[in-house]
């Protein structure tokens, strides 16, 4: 049994090899003979091996895009077998976080196993001799990848094999893809159109949830959160709505806002799409911009309450600007057309966001920021759109720790009581604990950086008490001042009715005279 398997195993590969110098051949002989060669070979092939083919092109028949299939097999095999094949190709490719990626060279082989049942691929590629021209620069060179197997696996292979392929091909290429930071750029104009794309430069933020300052439990929320989102294909598709989901993030400038997004964006392994509102000029460019985001993205609107006012509408300031720009007759007259109702509103936005998304597949976050919750209008915080709410704020002694431990390496000092007290007695944000914590020299150890945030925390509170002090003092004042005015109007009155008492005697006399 073993040695017959060992046969088959054995012709599995010779046919691989049939097939790699077939393939060789195609560069090499006369047209005519090939198809002769093809013909013959591919007959005798089936009728003496029991083994089975299924080629996979690197693109599809209009050649203009790789094949996605073609692209998951490629970084499967070169994560699980480059160790294995002598024979190595290196590419650069956009989206990697590494300078170039390895794979099977043209006319290797690799064996895999699956469920103990051997496979072999093999990658080949042919320049058919023509002289036609065109316009892709692949398209003189056909690249393929042979899968060979025993036909008694047909199904195995199919199915649950080529499912493991790919599923793992696809799960490499997004742990291995380098992120990218989008930015919207100013809209501009062209007798009447606009036009506004992303632009992208590649993420590398180094905030994590391991170096964000907050309250464990607070963190491990909202990292449950999103990996219940992640995992949430199925359900997203069972209640009948789009897979996304809305944050708000609300707090003191300095507490962390920004760092908990490129924590979220390092931690899903999304893309980060930043949108200016004010530089989005008409709804349907926002439409626009927001179906060319790709699915695994945060969406982030920073500032909300400064990017549209209360009523939802755009901020006049760049409506002014825009005047400036349209000098054009027939641009004017565009905008004057298009300022009448197409100007980017609240309820346009959240439409957007809800229409939009419902029909784009693929998992999108929104996250809007605000340092003023209270100023925004509550359609938009409502529940369904705003999933939920982070509140982000001053230091806490639990968020000063996570500092300690990963900026000094500390996890319990003499001096925490003290600094747990101040920090209950005084407001200081995180990123100033952060600043003040953080060792100004070398020659800086851990109990002077300690002793550093002590002082400046101690300075804080002084500094509170003596702004209290003199709000409490300026009130004081005001109420003072406010106390001598109404005197003062008081008295003016009484001499005014005494004044018109005594004239009324006067004319009530006169009266009497008369
Ligand atoms: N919670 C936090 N955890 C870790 N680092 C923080 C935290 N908050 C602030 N920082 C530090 O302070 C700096 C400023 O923080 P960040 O930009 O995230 O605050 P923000 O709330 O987004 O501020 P703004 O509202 O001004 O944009 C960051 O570079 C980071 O190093």
């Amino acid at each position: 049994m073993g040695f017959v398997e060992d046969l088959w195993a054995k012709s599995g590969s010779i046919m691989a090899t049939i097939m790699f110098v077939y393939a060789m051949s195609e560069k090499f002989l006369p047209p005519h003979l090939l198809a002769y060669l093809r013909k013959y070979t591919h007959k005798l092939a089936s009728f003496v091996s029991p083994y089975i083919q299924i080629i996979f092109h690197e693109f599809g028949g209009e050649r203009l895009k790789r094949s996605d299939a073609f692209t998951a097999i490629q970084t499967y095999l070169s994560a699980n077998s480059s160790h294995r094949v002598r024979r190595l190709k290196a590419e650069v490719v956009k989206d990697s976080q590494t300078p170039f990626v390895l794979s099977m060279a043209d006319n290797e082989e690799i064996t895999d196993e699956f469920q103990g049942v051997k496979v072999w691929w093999t990658s080949t590629s042919t320049t058919p001799k023509t002289q036609s021209f065109s316009f892709y620069p692949a398209s003189d060179e056909k690249r393929f990848l042979t899968l060979s197997f025993h036909k008694r696996y047909r199904d195995l292979i199919t199915g649950p094999y080529l499912k493991h392929v790919i599923d793992e091909g696809k799960a490499i290429a997004i742990k291995n893809r380098q992120l990218k930071l989008y930015t919207n750029n100013p809209s501009s104009r062209w007798y009447g159109y606009r036009s506004t794309k992303w632009s992208h430069i590649v993420f590398e933020h180094p905030a994590t949830f391991e170096t964000l300052a907050m309250e464990p439990e607070k963190k491990q929320e909202i990292v449950n959160d999103l990996v219940k989102f992640r995992n949430g294909k199925e359900y997203y598709a069972k209640i009948g709505k789009a897979w996304k989901r809305g944050y708000l993030l609300y707090g003191p400038p300095g507490t962390g806002k920004s760092s908990m997004i490129a924590a979220m964006a390092n931690f899903m392994n999304y893309d980060v799409y930043d949108l200016e509102l004010t530089a989005v000029k008409e709804n349907a460019e926002l439409r626009k911009l927001l179906i060319d985001t790709s699915s695994k993205s945060i969406i982030v609107i920073e500032d909300i309450d400064c990017s549209l006012d209360l009523t939802g509408q755009r901020k006049k300031k760049e409506k002014k600007d825009d005047n400036k720009e349209a000098k054009d007759p027939i641009a004017k007259m565009a905008e004057e057309e298009e300022n009448k109702d197409s100007k980017v509103t609240l309820s346009g936005l959240l439409n957007c966001i809800d229409g939009i998304w419902s029909a784009c597949s693929g998992e999108r976050i929104i996250i809007f920021t605000t340092n003023f919750v209270d100023k925004l209008d509550p359609a938009l915080i409502r529940r369904g759109r705003m999933d939920k709410r982070i509140v982000l704020s001053y230091c806490c002694y639990e968020a000063f720790k996570v500092f300690a431990k990963n900026y000094l390496g500390v996890e319990s000092h003499e001096l925490f009581p003290k600094i747990e007290e101040l920090l209950g007695e005084t407001n200081m944000t995180p990123a100033d604990v952060a600043e003040n914590l953080m060792p100004k020299s070398i020659n800086e150890d851990a109990q002077t950086c300690l002793q550093n945030l002590i002082n400046a925390l101690e300075l804080s509170k002084e500094e509170a008490k003596k702004k209290t002090e003199e709000e409490t003092k300026k009130k004081a004042e005001e109420e003072e001042a406010r106390l001598e005015a109404e005197k003062e109007k008081e008295e003016c009155a009484q001499q005014e009715v005494k004044a018109n008492g005594k004239s009324g005697d006067v004319v009530k006399e006169n009266g009497f005279s008369h």
